[in-house]
């Protein structure tokens, strides 16, 4: 299975999306600033694999605060104190690392938490899993839990965080292939796939579990502009598993769409609204009013993670406006006048009105979606899609 994430003996290992499909590079981070800025820069992108890579962020701040310490002798090392190791401890500082100048794990898990909030705005995933490690770190410092220790729950916080991601994209995959008529022949957004979760995917996922239980017929698949996830990562996802599909420009949907070659649209989220507004890559509001035009099913497919009961409706979702030259040229190739002007929005919001269905690992909700929502987030979350575990004994071992 496609791991995009992967955290080994203290270093997080980010598979380079940007250079996918063309060659499999990872990239390697020690400190809360090296993923802070994969983040950033989309190395790694998708809502939950960036709360992911976030979790492990904090968690990498965590080990790094607590060995100062132990090295120290203390809390932690000055900022211009060399490691025991040799390497300069400021290496990470100097980096901009908050993780290496506090003071203590807990001032380190802080910094860290702000640093990856500044990260990207929309996907709601990433503050969720920030705000569930930083409550984590509260809880083991009320305990007085040994610094080591601290750093060790983390790490295992954030690996429940990514083992219960995949849980839910596999439940949400049960749910979601099952609205599909036999010989579906469907069509997606940017790439909602193994590489933006913790394994499976979301719609993607669906789209997966459906061609293996025999009900997928075909896939049409956005390239999605500017940064062609479409194209390059779910065309590659599709390919490796012999899913029959075909690319389309952005432009050709309506096109496919009114010659009744599609039976039902499958795309993520980046944060759902309290009334099931809906922002997603961008173009996707566009799909919703072609399908509502067209008579066919729009679903929406997230992980509960996604949902933010805080915000009323989709105008509180906050859209990530990315550079200019991300439209202007790609790959190096400038292909309009630099001095032109460029709107760049990652994301647009799809009203709660023109989706038919929303996916969740806990169920599927159906319109009204406020009270759907509001009943769903009263009821218990299922078995491993949250935070199921032991804590640690008072002052750690
Ligand atoms: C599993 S949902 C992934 C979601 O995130 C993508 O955005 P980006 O590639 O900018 O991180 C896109 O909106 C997908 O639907």
């Amino acid at each position: 299975m496609i791991q995009p994430v992967r955290y080994e003996g203290g270093v997080l290992h980010l598979l380079d999306q940007r250079r996918l499909p063309a060659e499999e590079r990872w990239v390697a981070c020690s400190s809360v600033e090296e993923v802070a800025r994969a983040i950033e820069a989309m190395v790694v992108r998708g809502a939950p694999a960036i709360g992911i890579a976030a979790a492990y962020g904090v968690a990498l701040a965590a080990v790094r605060a607590a060995a100062g310490a132990a090295s120290a002798g203390s809390d932690g090392p000055r900022a211009d104190e060399p490691g025991q190791d040799g390497r300069d401890r400021q290496g990470a500082a100097s980096s901009g690392d908050p993780g290496t100048t506090a003071g203590t794990v807990a001032e380190a898990v802080d910094a860290a938490v702000r640093r990856l909030a500044a990260t990207r705005p929309t996907a709601v995933n990433l503050h969720w899993a920030l705000r569930r490690m930083a409550d984590r770190s509260r809880e083991l410092a009320a305990r007085g839990a040994a610094p080591r220790a601290v750093a060790a729950a983390l790490e295992a916080e954030a690996r429940s965080i990514q083992e219960e991601d995949l849980a839910m994209c596999l439940r949400m995959a049960e749910h979601g292939a099952a609205l599909l008529p036999a010989g579906a022949r469907v069509l997606t957004h940017c790439n909602t796939g193994a590489l933006a979760t913790g394994g499976h995917g979301t719609a993607l996922g669906v789209i997966r579990t459906a061609w293996r239980q025999g009900r997928l017929r075909h896939v049409w698949v956005d390239e999605t502009r500017p940064l062609l996830q479409g194209a390059r990562l779910t065309a590659w996802e599709l390919e490796r598993e012999g899913i029959p599909h075909t690319l389309i420009v952005d432009g050709a949907a309506a096109a496919v769409m009114g010659a009744g070659q599609v039976d039902a649209v499958l795309v993520g989220a980046d944060r759902i609204a309290a009334n099931g507004d809906t922002a997603n890559k961008i173009g996707t509001y566009m799909l919703a009013v072609l399908a509502r035009h067209h008579g066919i099913p729009f679903y929406v497919v997230a992980p509960w993670s996604t949902v933010d009961p805080t915000l009323p409706s989709g105008d509180a979702i906050p859209i990530e406006q990315r550079g200019a030259d991300e439209v202007r040229a790609l790959g190096g190739v400038r292909w309009a006048p630099a001095g032109t002007a460029v709107y760049n929005p990652a994301f647009d919001v799809t009203p709660a009105a023109l989706i038919t269905a929303i996916v969740t690992d806990r169920g599927v909700l159906r319109p009204p979606y406020r009270e759907a929502i509001a009943e769903r987030a009263a009821a218990p979350a299922a078995e491993g899609t949250g935070p199921n575990r032991a804590a640690p004994p008072a002052g750690g071992s």
